[in-house]
């Protein structure tokens, strides 16, 4: 049933997407793309763990599918600020709006507000998103393999790579890891998060986490609530957390963060 929810996410994506083409053609898109934009490194950032050990990039989430409203009265600057105390390593942000909340102006407003990378939340599934992208800012972009042939991952890697933008891949299971793996991704999302039921199951990516060995990097995704959470995958060789709804929903995101650091 909540495959489903993934199937609506993209139909929608592609009505934005045509939507957008309208406004602004592909080809001005691509000019405005081009322009020189200095990025923060991303995969650099998280190809090794500082003195604490572990890297957190903290997301700015304000509901999701699963969820809901996480927290709509969100002032995206104020936590950015929040996170970079805390100690976060880079930034998050949805930018979907029709089921996250997010906008394009979220990550803005949080990257001009520190000093940190940050990667841009969305599902990608059309080359027109990656110039967006590179326009809005963003030193990092998603792929999520789940919804992307192998020739579109490649595509869109390239795309990326030729904007200074760093991408995160990310996957659900071992055949994903594989298809991951052959398009030469070096960082590589675990999604904890099982797609059909929506449960987060951190074991997900404690089984994984082991098969990768630089420079290939990864990020363990999803269903992070505490500083056990992350203990338990650094035993399985993880050192890098993409971490939302318990950061948001934590009273003191800076406080908290600092824990999960282990501080
Ligand atoms: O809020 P959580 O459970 O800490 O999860 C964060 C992040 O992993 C999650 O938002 C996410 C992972 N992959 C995605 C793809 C699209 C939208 C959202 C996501």
């Amino acid at each position: 049933m909540t495959t489903d929810i993934l199937s609506r996410i993209v139909e929608q994506k592609r009505l934005e997407v045509s939507r957008a083409r309208e406004r602004l053609p592909e080809t001005e898109l691509r000019r405005l793309a081009a322009a020189p934009r200095k990025r923060r490194p991303f995969y650099d950032v998280l190809a090794s763990a500082g003195p604490s050990g572990v890297n957190i990039i903290a997301e700015i989430k304000r509901a999701s599918p699963s969820k809901g409203v996480i927290r709509s009265r969100l002032d995206p600057s104020l936590y950015a600020r929040q996170y970079e105390d805390g100690g976060a390593d880079a930034l998050s942000v949805l930018t979907d709006a029709s089921f996250f909340h997010g906008s394009p102006a979220d990550l803005a407003q949080a990257r001009s507000a520190v000093r940190l990378p940050v990667l841009r939340k969305d599902f990608i599934i059309d080359a027109y998103q990656i110039f967006e992208s590179a326009v809005m800012g963003a030193d990092a972009i998603l792929l999520i393999v789940r919804i992307l042939s192998p020739e579109q991952l490649r595509e869109y890697m390239a795309l990326a790579k030729d904007s200074g933008m760093d991408v995160l891949v990310e996957i659900h299971s071992t055949s994903e890891l594989e298809t991951a793996v052959e398009a030469d991704a070096r960082l590589i999302g675990i999604n904890n998060r099982n797609l059909e039921t929506f449960d987060t199951d951190v074991g997900r990516a404690s089984a994984m986490g082991g098969m990768l060995g630089p420079p290939r990097v990864a990020v363990a995704e999803s269903g992070i609530r505490n500083r056990k959470d992350i203990e338990r995958l650094t035993a399985a060789g993880i050192f890098n957390f993409l971490i939302g709804e318990s950061i948001v929903r934590s009273a003191d995101p800076a406080r908290f963060i600092r824990s999960l650091k282990g501080y």
